[in-house]
């Protein structure tokens, strides 16, 4: 069974349609890389799909025992929020809002997953740092530990590279690709970096021109396919 179904999904803002008809599945252990140009809709796609953006036309199911609040969601990073004035420990437990409820304090279990989350990040050591005085690397892990908090099972990242040097987005995708093996955790990244994000994929979205769903294999055949042509014609 799909963990997130979308059926004829359409998508827009004020009667103009970014996404038309849109068909996917995504089940555990995927690893769904999203592509497409600026302004193609991946954004709206990956908040339509946790509940954040309304459908035009069609559905969005999710299933598997995931419910939209089991889902982390790493957004793209707004300058205020990179200015954020409040600790590592702070923005990582804030992760957990989400199973509060009414209650006053985070209990023992969710510090505990906290303090394992800031582990497998290597973050530990700045616990108690203030989040807008780390280097954009380290914010992205504080924000990857936070997202950690809200899931054991699917995690959305919007952008997650974005202005990191190589070598930091190098690091960033093997604590993903280790997160997906070894623990088994869904991932869904929308990404312009496609060399690297498509390297720990299992799946492919393309939006806009040329789009395509699939496997990665079969996506990489497709692209082979496509130059093979050029260099023909
Ligand atoms: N709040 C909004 N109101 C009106 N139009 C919007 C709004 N947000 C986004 N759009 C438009 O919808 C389209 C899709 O935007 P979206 O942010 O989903 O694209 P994207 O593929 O994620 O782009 P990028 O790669 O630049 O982040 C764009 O044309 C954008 O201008």
């Amino acid at each position: 069974m799909a963990q997130i179904s979308c059926n004829g999904l359409s998508l827009g803002y004020e009667g103009t349609l970014v996404i038309e008809g849109l068909d996917l599945q995504i089940s555990q252990g995927d690893y769904l890389c999203i592509l497409g140009e600026n302004g193609a809709g991946k954004s709206t796609l990956m908040k339509a799909m946790l509940g954040l953006h309304p459908r035009t036309s069609g559905t969005v199911t999710l299933g598997d025992g995931v419910r939209a609040k089991d889902i982390g969601y790493l957004t793209q990073q707004s300058d205020i929020q990179r200015d954020f004035p409040a600790s590592v420990a702070e923005i990582v437990r804030s992760g957990c809002q989400s199973r509060l409820g009414w209650r006053p304090f985070y209990n023992r279990q969710e510090l505990a997953q906290v303090a394992t989350a800031m582990e497998r990040m290597g973050i530990a050591h700045l616990a108690k740092r203030c989040y807008r005085q780390l280097s954009g690397g380290q914010q992205q892990r504080v924000l990857l530990a936070r997202a950690l908090c809200a899931t054991q099972k699917v995690l959305f990242l919007d952008e997650p590279v974005t202005g990191l040097d190589p070598e930091v987005s190098r690091e960033f995708y093997q604590l993903l690709s280790t997160l997906h093996r070894q623990e088994g955790v869904t991932i869904v990244m929308i990404s312009h970096d496609v060399e690297g994000a498509l390297n720990g994929a299992t799946h492919v979205l393309s939006i806009g021109q040329p789009s395509f769903y699939g496997t990665k294999a079969d996506y990489l055949k497709t692209l082979a396919a496509d130059k093979g042509g050029e260099t023909d014609g």
